[in-house]
């Protein structure tokens, strides 16, 4: 499933992110095709912002998206619920679901497939990811203009930037994902960034497969110029 619902404050006014031309097609046209290109993948649902559901559908349409299902549900106010609301579109007898953001258009196809392997070969949660290039240094965060007090230096070699799509056996996702629902209703709930994170927060297994430079996540202004570079020489080089 792609939640492609955010509006891409971090890119700057225009339309929202999902919809933003790379190389004359959407983000989210890219990103469906990405994952369309692994055999193992039957069906794509996709999460549209809410008002956009007929403009997505519309868009997919006109985009040939290699025969595959795609459907379109409307996504929600946060990743995570856009998640889980693409989740309930999916049919039960599904057996692995990736989650995969419309923000990551030109993630390979190797990628997809060393995902969905690491499922097939018994892991309940995968993510694809890649060693850090900056050290990271954890602060004491500050007002804005203030300098920030280091608090220490974790070990680079132990950390990973991970990306999408992530790769989970259907029933631990949609179980994460109601029970993440019961808690915030309560008031509380996980305070996580990915749909790993949720399983993480539950006490399951996650584990990593290598992922790819090129499956960054547009998300800064300078990331369009670089996704653009990146497909300019992927179509020089092979007519992709
Ligand atoms: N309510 C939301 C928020 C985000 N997303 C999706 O989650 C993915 C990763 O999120 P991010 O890159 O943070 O996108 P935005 O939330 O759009 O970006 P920003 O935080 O800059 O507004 C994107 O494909 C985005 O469309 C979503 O489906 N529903
Ligand atoms: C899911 C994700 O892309 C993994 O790196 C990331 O956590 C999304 O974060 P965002 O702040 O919603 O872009």
């Amino acid at each position: 499933m792609v939640p492609a619902a955010g509006r891409g404050e971090r890119l700057g006014p225009g339309a929202p992110k999902a919809l933003r031309e790379l190389g004359g097609a959407p983000l989210l046209v890219h990103a469906v095709r990405a994952l369309a290109r692994s055999r193992s993948v039957g069906l794509v649902v996709v999460a549209a912002p809410p008002n956009g559901v007929a403009e997505v559908v519309g868009l997919l349409d006109s985009h040939g998206l290699d025969g595959k299902d795609v459907r379109v549900v409307a996504g929600g106010a946060t990743r995570q619920e856009s998640v889980r609301l693409g989740l309930a579109a999916i049919p039960e007898q599904t057996e692995i679901v990736l989650v995969h953001d419309a923000a990551r258009p030109l993630v390979p196809v190797e990628v997809v497939d060393a995902v969905i392997g690491a499922v097939r070969g018994g892991a309940g949660a995968v993510v694809p990811a890649v060693p850090l290039a900056d050290t990271v240094k954890r602060v004491e965060p500050a007002e804005a203009g203030r300098p920030e007090p280091v608090l220490d230096t974790p070990d680079r070699a132990t950390l990973r930037a991970v990306q999408t799509p992530q790769g989970f056996r259907r029933e631990l996702l949609a179980e994460v994902h109601a029970k993440a629902l019961s808690e915030a209703a309560a008031g509380g709930g996980p305070a996580v960034t990915d749909d790993a994170g949720l399983v993480e927060w539950y006490g399951g297994q996650v584990v990593v497969v290598p992922g790819h430079e090129e499956a960054f996540k547009v998300t800064r202004p300078l990331d369009l110029v670089l996704a653009e570079a990146v497909l300019a020489r992927r179509r020089a080089s092979d007519g992709f």
